[in-house]
C-alpha cells in the first residue's frame, strides 16, 4: 500500500492562482475525498499529486519518493506504472471495444494482448458488466462506460487510484453504485484513493474528507 502527499503545493495559471500552499496526506491503502467551492483548486491539487501537473513550488510525495523533481518522461512512466485515473466523462477510447479499454494500461504496460484481455476479463464479471466486453463505447449507458473506466483504471492494480468527479455525469443512483464499487474494489486490492467530488454522499464514501479552499486544505473531518 502507498502514501502519498503535498506539502505546501503552491501553482498559478499565468496570473490565476489555483494553489497556494496545499498540504494534504493520504496514508497507504486510505480513501480521501477532497471537496470545496467550484474554482478552489481541487483538480489542481489531484493534478499536481498524480504528476499531470508540476507545482511552481512545494513538494510531491509517493511513497517516499520525490514526484515534482521528476522530468516529464520521468513522471509520464511513474502515472503509466503505479498510477490509475478515472475522469468525469470516462474518456474511454471510442474505436475499442470495452475490453480493450480496460486491457489498455496493461498494452501500455508492455503485456501482450491475450494476457491483457484476460487479465481484464474477470473485471466485467465483477463489476456487473459480464456480456458487454465487445461493446464499444457509444453502445454502453453512462453508467456502464464508468464502470468500464473504473476497470480501466484498476486493472493494473496502481499504488493510488485518482478520480476526479467519478459520478459527476451519472444520476444519484448510478452514481452510487459507482462509488460503492470504487471503494469495495480499491480496498480488496489495498489501492489508496485521491477522490475530487462536489458531492456529499459520494465523499461520505470516503475513509476521510479534506477541504479546499482558495488553494489550501483548510479544515479536516473524519468521516
Ligand atoms: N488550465 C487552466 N488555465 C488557466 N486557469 C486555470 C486552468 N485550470 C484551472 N484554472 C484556474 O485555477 C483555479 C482552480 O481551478 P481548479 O480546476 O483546480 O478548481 P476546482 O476546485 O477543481 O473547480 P471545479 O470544482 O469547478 O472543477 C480556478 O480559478 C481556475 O479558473
Amino acid at each position: 500500500m502507498k502514501a502519498i502527499e503535498a506539502r505546501d503545493a503552491v501553482l498559478s495559471f499565468g496570473e490565476t492562482p489555483a494553489l497556494r500552499g496545499a498540504s494534504v496526506s493520504v496514508a497507504p491503502g486510505e480513501i480521501v475525498a477532497i471537496m470545496g467551492p467550484s474554482g478552489s483548486g481541487k483538480s489542481t491539487l489531484l493534478h499536481c499529486l498524480a504528476g499531470i501537473l508540476v507545482p511552481g513550488a512545494g513538494e510531491i510525495y509517493y511513497d517516499g519518493r520525490r514526484v515534482d523533481t521528476l522530468n516529464e518522461n520521468e513522471r509520464s512512466v511513474l502515472r503509466r506504472d503505479h498510477f490509475g485515473f478515472v475522469f468525469q466523462f470516462g474518456q474511454l477510447v471510442p474505436e475499442l471495444t470495452a475490453e480493450e479499454n480496460v486491457a489498455l494500461p496493461l498494452l501500455l504496460g508492455g503485456a501482450r494482448r491475450a494476457a491483457a484481455l484476460s487479465e481484464a476479463r474477470p473485471w466485467f464479471e465483477r463489476l456487473g458488466l459480464a456480456g458487454l466486453e465487445r461493446r464499444r463505447s457509444g453502445e454502453l449507458s453512462g453508467g456502464q462506460a464508468q464502470r468500464v473506466a473504473l476497470a480501466r483504471g484498476l486493472v493494473a492494480r496502481p499504488g493510488v487510484l485518482f478520480a476526479d468527479e467519478p459520478t459527476g455525469a451519472l444520476d444519484s443512483l448510478t452514481g452510487e453504485q459507482v462509488m460503492d464499487l470504487l471503494v469495495a474494489s480499491a480496498r480488496e486490492q489495498e489501492t489508496t484513493v485521491v477522490l475530487v467530488t462536489h458531492d456529499a454522499r459520494v465523499a461520505a464514501c470516503a475513509d476521510r474528507q479534506v477541504i479546499v479552499r482558495d488553494g489550501k486544505v483548510n479544515a479536516l473531518v473524519h468521516a
